[in-house]
């Protein structure tokens, strides 16, 4: 991504979604090559996860309520269609995997070859073994590039604690070489200030909604754990949902929560020094909500987190970040679900020539 910026400095968004993209479709599929984000297919594959979008919010859709609805012909004809093009893009991804292994090609692990190859054990059809795989892409290019667009925008909008972070670097790495994932433990102003830039602007702030297997009795009592979630807990079976001041039934509000007072004073500031104790440590006491919680919790988390630390780290190190000032940012869209171009200014922190030798030497060590 670093040199995708220093190569075309205007477009920061789509490199987010580049780098995202790539990440993924190694992990689901073993591709090697970068998935960009003007790819036909991935912007087939992002016109069906709006619709996704808001099939997900409960009561969209009456087939919700009256399941046989979903047996007239005429009945969501854009839900069908939506279908179709998923089923098509991933099968053909799945099959490219399949021909692959068939012709002895080298692929390296990933996901989809995994289920080739195992599928049977968990009674998987080719067809659910094209969707587990396709989701993967559903669920992780947008988030993954939306919570590293929220970091550098939080970046750009706060200099003083950019700058804060940046000295950390300084100090850690120096401007000589290109930082690696061996430095995380030694960077807790920059993990604090991901944690806040995405307290700050949570992405999916009203979660997702979850039906219950069997009738709940709810004992209605307010369980306050360190990061604040608000719980009722259901005594017969060991399940606990999270509410959080949520206004619709079954689901959690990470935007109720990450407001919540009591546990971020001052929330609507942007304040990374909360996520850390009078030492200068990472607090232990404070647990990071923005993946969920309980049996869905999200089960990228960690290659989720490791992509935003990494990239967060990587740009950090090697530019200054500005708002445009001839450009004004919405910094909610994101939270608000309809994320608006925006525009940031990158100034090299190193100097130009030395920079690309640096993440040359870094792309091929
Ligand atoms: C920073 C990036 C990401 C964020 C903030 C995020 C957040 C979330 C959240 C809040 C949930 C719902 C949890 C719940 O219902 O309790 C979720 C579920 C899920 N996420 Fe992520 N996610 C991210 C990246 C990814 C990636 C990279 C992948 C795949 C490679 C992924 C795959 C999934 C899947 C499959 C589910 C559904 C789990 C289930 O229902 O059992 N996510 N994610």
């Amino acid at each position: 991504m670093v040199l995708n910026i220093l190569d075309d400095p205007s477009n920061f968004q789509d490199h987010t979604v580049t780098y995202a993209a790539t990440t993924i479709m190694k992990v689901a599929y073993g591709k090697n090559t970068p998935t960009a984000a003007t790819d036909p297919e991935v912007i087939e594959v992002r016109q069906v996860m709006e619709i996704l979008q808001t099939v997900l919010g409960s009561g969209t859709y009456l087939v919700d309520s009256i399941p046989w609805l979903k047996y007239l012909p005429w009945y969501g004809q854009e839900l069908k269609h939506g279908y179709e093009i998923s089923k098509r893009i991933h099968t053909s991804q799945l099959n490219r995997v399949k021909q692959r292994m068939q012709s002895n090609v080298d692929l390296g692990p990933s996901f989809a070859k995994f289920v080739l190859e195992n599928g049977r054990h968990y009674d998987l059809t080719e067809l659910e073994m094209a969707f587990l795989a396709g989701a993967f892409f559903g669920a992780g290019a947008d988030t993954v590039a939306a919570a590293i667009s929220t970091v550098l925008m939080a970046a750009a909008c706060f200099p003083e604690e950019q700058a804060t972070v940046q000295a950390e670097l300084d100090e850690v790495i120096g401007r000589h070489r290109a930082p690696t994932f061996a430095d995380q433990e030694s960077l807790p102003r920059l993990q604090a200030f991901i944690s806040e830039a995405l307290r700050w602007r949570p992405l999916s702030p009203d979660g997702l909604d979850h039906r219950t297997t069997k009738d709940v009795t709810w004992a209605r009592r307010k369980l306050l754990h360190p990061s604040g979630h608000y719980g009722v807990r259901q005594p017969l079976a060991s399940i606990m949902i999270v509410l959080a001041k949520c206004e619709r039934p079954n689901c959690f509000s990470l935007r109720a929560i990450s407001r919540d007072p009591e546990v971020y004073p001052e929330p609507d500031k942007f304040k990374p020094q909360r996520w850390m104790n009078d030492e200068d440590h990472l607090r232990d006491d404070l647990k990071f909500f923005v993946f969920g919680f309980g049996r869905r919790v999200c089960p990228a988390q960690h290659v989720a987190n490791r992509s935003v630390f990494i990239t967060s780290l990587l740009i950090l190190w090697a530019f200054q970040l500005t708002l445009d000032p001839t450009k004004p940012l919405d910094d909610m869209g994101f939270l608000n679900g309809n994320p608006q171009p925006f525009s940031i200014e990158a100034k090299t922190r190193v100097p130009e020539t030395e920079l690309r030798r640096i993440m040359e030497i870094y792309q091929n060590p």
